[in-house]
């Protein structure tokens, strides 16, 4: 069994403060809702409202599955909790519950399209909760329980899905018992183990084990070889303490009465209790090749570091991001409810749940693609012990789980609408699946594997000091606070912020021992351009950029992030002077603009102020690589006010140059031009030029000149309700990045994550 890589976890990944101030910076909470229809005019709010909604209103009386042609129902989920069994937190209420809640509705959005609400209700009374939920039905195409303490969640989805004509589906129960089945199927097979005779231990008697138990025993384990404990160990026939009828069906006939007795040779252990239930001792008295997973959240049951210290033979999961192999529900719910609700499935029966179970094991074993290699930090993940599962942002499990599922549902019997065409339909996933959102995860997750040393050239600044702080929680490297010791410490202190702690290192310019060699090296490059030798003195001394600039250009740090206290181009100027282009490449700006649904990288937004063909054919070359190098396949639009050709003018000539110009460079990529903008991002506008050589919307806008590029990115950030990220600086030699002035420390950690990233591994 080859040897596990588990991360180094002495520091939390996210501190509470983040977790806090994430929560309630700007507007309070994750969630909001937006129209989807105009609401600007009169006509449009006669339609939207009185007179025009009186017609659906008669048509869905009428046919009330017409509900799903007219209103959000068929593709709306309630997530709805009263918060008696949060996470592995306990109980501690309905309101307490809202985060996870809003995080789950989030969740549902951000990996599969689905629109949802949290709804929290405030009882524990089994009754009450139905009744509250039952005539919720005609606003929702699903119903998502979570984290509603055992028994009452039994009686409460069993009820409910008595009386609903809709999904009610208990994602602790079966959400779970999904992702863990399929992990387990992988993780059986890759030791050997045949299912009849794998003796399992479930710790935890809860809803998540039940349910897990229940869907294992399903696909095949033998009922005598699976052991269940609680609280008050082991669950045996016969015991009274502590039980309930759910219990008492899984009870064993064995004289085993503690969890560490139990584990005494078990092949398998399920955590699904709380926080440190399993002992160092039981791991070690486990099967050779044991499989562990312990899934508990936040913190799971032992840790992968703790049973990398007894043994290296174990396959590890745990329920949390930051360790390979995360067995989490998230992994299917979102993408269950989109297969059940493109079917209008009136319910998520066992063949459906069977289906994704398989459709996610049989995903970890294939061959990842070029395009997929990217999500997972350009390291192709191959079959194996520290993949048995694929990660949630793995962009395939859009077009496979709901595909199986929709499949399960329509074979099953319980599709109201079925779907002919299944290829289509996965043709038609992809396609809602969001892959610029997913590029800051994946630039994370790389830098993570290969942590950067990065200087934060503006140290005095507070926001920069978080930054640094969160950088280094993240795992993402080494922060090296460029600045004044005293200034420092005092602004420190002044905002509370403790600065000592590992990861960050301190550098004082005056003080600096590599102050001569920085001095050497700039006067080299900057003597024949007017500067004195006093002159690049001082800017060693006193200028934060050029020192910054010079560690990383002489290798004293990996990469620098800057750009909080000063304006761009000064910023740039400065770095200029110390790190040249790389050779053959022109350095430019590209902004990532992540709107609804569609993401475009807008170039030039940082340098060139009037290009010329020729540096519009550069800056071309540059967008589409680092298209590339972010995951996409580059369709470059050069914009111009006209379109090919018409109407005709001087300024949109430049850029009908520049596509010559490409042309002869036989680029390897696609571009056409010039164009406006509505062509290159409307599929109907481009169809009406049917020689246009891009084969769909662009994904890369070349624009004609800085200030078109920077207003009408500013124009998607404020009127557009788009994030913009960046500029990001991209053709110099040694990784640089300029975050804005004024950025947030949420801003300057992704400058310095995306400038760790461009220092490669
Ligand atoms: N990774 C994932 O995707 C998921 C993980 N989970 C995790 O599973 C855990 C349980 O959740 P859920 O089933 O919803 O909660 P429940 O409240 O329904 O069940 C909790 C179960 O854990 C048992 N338990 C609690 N503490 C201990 C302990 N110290 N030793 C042994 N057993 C203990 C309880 O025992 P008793 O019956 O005696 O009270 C109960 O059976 C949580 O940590 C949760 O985060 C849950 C869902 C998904
Ligand atoms: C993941 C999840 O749903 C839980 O831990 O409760
Ligand atoms: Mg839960």
């Amino acid at each position: 069994m080859p040897k596990k890589e588990n991360r180094n976890r002495n520091m939390p990944t996210v501190t509470r403060q983040e977790a806090l101030d994430f929560h309630a910076q700007g507007r309070p909470g994750k969630l909001e809702i937006t129209p989807t229809k105009p609401m600007a005019t009169q006509r449009d709010l006669s339609l939207a409202y009185s007179p025009g909604v009186a017609e659906p209103v008669k048509a869905i009386a009428e046919d009330p599955s017409t509900a799903y042609d007219y209103t959000t129902r068929g593709n709306m989920v309630a997530v709805i909790s009263n918060g008696t069994a949060i996470l592995g937190l306990g109980n501690l209420g309905a309101l307490a519950s809202k985060p996870v809640m809003e995080g789950k509705s989030v969740l549902f959005k951000r990996f599969a399209d689905v629109d949802s609400i949290d709804l929290e209700i405030d009882t524990e009374n089994v009754d009450e909760f139905v009744n509250c939920v039952r005539f919720l039905g005609p606003s929702f195409g699903g119903i998502n329980l979570e984290d509603i303490k055992a028994p009452d969640c039994f009686v409460i989805e069993s009820r409910l899905r008595e009386i609903m004509d809709i999904p009610v589906f208990h994602d602790d129960q079966h959400g779970t018992a999904i992702i863990a089945a399929a992990g387990l199927i992988n993780a059986l097979d890759l030791t050997g183990r045949d299912y009849k005779t794998t003796k399992l231990v479930c710790n935890g008697a809860g809803a998540a084990a039940i349910a897990c138990i229940e869907l294992i025993k399903a696909i095949g384990f033998n009922p005598e070889n699976i052991i269940l404990c609680d609280t008050k160990g082991v669950v045996f026939q016969g015991r009274t303490e502590g039980m309930n009828q759910w219990k008492s069906a899984h009870a064993v006939n064995s004289d085993k009465r503690t969890l560490a007795e139990a584990m005494d040779g078990a092949d398998v252990v399920l955590g699904l209790s709380a926080k440190g239930t399993l002992s160092e001792d039981m791991i070690r008295s486990m099967a050779p090749n044991p499989i562990i997973f312990a899934m508990a959240n936040p913190d799971p049951e032992i840790t992968p570091e703790e049973v990398a210290r007894i043994r290296d033979d174990a396959i590890m999961a745990t329920g949390r991001s930051d360790y390979p192999n995360q067995v989490n529900n998230v992994l299917g719910f979102p993408y269950i409810f989109r297969g059940a609700l493109d079917v209008r499935a009136s319910t998520i029966n066992d063949e459906m749940k069977i289906a994704a179970v398989m459709a996610l094991a049989n995903l970890a074993k294939e061959d990842v693609p070029d395009d997929v290699a990217a999500a997972y930090q350009g390291n192709r993940p191959r079959f194996g012990p520290n993949y048995i599962i694929p990660v949630p942002f793995d962009p395939r499990l859009i077009s496979s789980i709901p595909v199986a599922v929709a499949k399960a549902a329509m074979d099953s019997g319980v599709a109201r609408k079925p779907i002919a065409d299944l290829e289509a339909y996965a043709r038609e996933l992809r396609g809602r699946r969001d892959p610029i959102a997913s590029t800051l995860q994946r630039i994370y997750d790389r830098v993570r594997r290969h942590p950067k040393r990065v200087v934060f050239a503006e140290a005095e600044e507070e926001q920069v000091m978080r930054a640094a702080i969160s950088y280094v929680n993240q795992q993402l490297g080494t922060a090296i606070l460029l600045g004044r010791d005293d200034v420092i410490a005092a602004t420190a202190e002044k905002a509370g912020i403790d600065l000592n702690r590992p990861g960050i290192e301190f550098i004082n310019a005056r003080t600096s021992k590599r102050r001569e060699a920085y001095v050497d090296y700039l006067y080299a490059r900057l003597q024949r351009k007017g500067f004195l030798q006093r002159d690049v003195q001082r800017l060693i001394n006193t200028d934060r950029n050029h020192f910054a600039a010079c560690m990383v250009a002489l290798g004293d740090a990996d990469a620098m992030v800057t750009g909080t206290t000063r304006n761009y181009s000064t910023a740039l100027s400065d770095i200029r002077r110390c790190i040249d282009a790389k050779p053959g490449h022109r350095v430019i700006g590209v902004s990532l603009a992540l709107c609804r649904g569609r993401n475009v990288l807008v170039a030039d937004t940082a340098v060139h102020d009037m290009p010329s063909s020729e540096e519009l054919a550069d800056i071309a070359e540059e967008a589409a690589s680092l298209a590339r190098k972010l995951g996409y396949e580059p369709r470059v639009a050069m914009l111009a006010y006209s379109t090919f050709g018409h109407p005709e003018g001087e300024r949109s000539e430049r850029v009908r140059e520049a596509v010559k110009i490409l042309d002869k460079r036989r680029v390897d990529f696609e571009y056409d031009g010039e164009m406006s903008a509505e062509v290159a991002l409307n599929p109907r506008i481009m169809e009406q030029y049917p020689f246009c050589r891009l084969s769909g919307t662009a994904n890369v806008l070349v624009m004609p000149a800085f200030h078109s590029a920077s207003i009408s990115t500013k124009m998607l950030q404020e009127l557009g309700g788009c994030t913009v990220i960046g500029p990001l600086l991209v053709g110099f030699d040694k990784p640089v990045q300029i975050a804005s002035m004024g950025a947030k420390d949420s801003d300057i950690v992704n400058m310095a994550a995306i400038a760790a990233y461009n220092a490669g591994t």
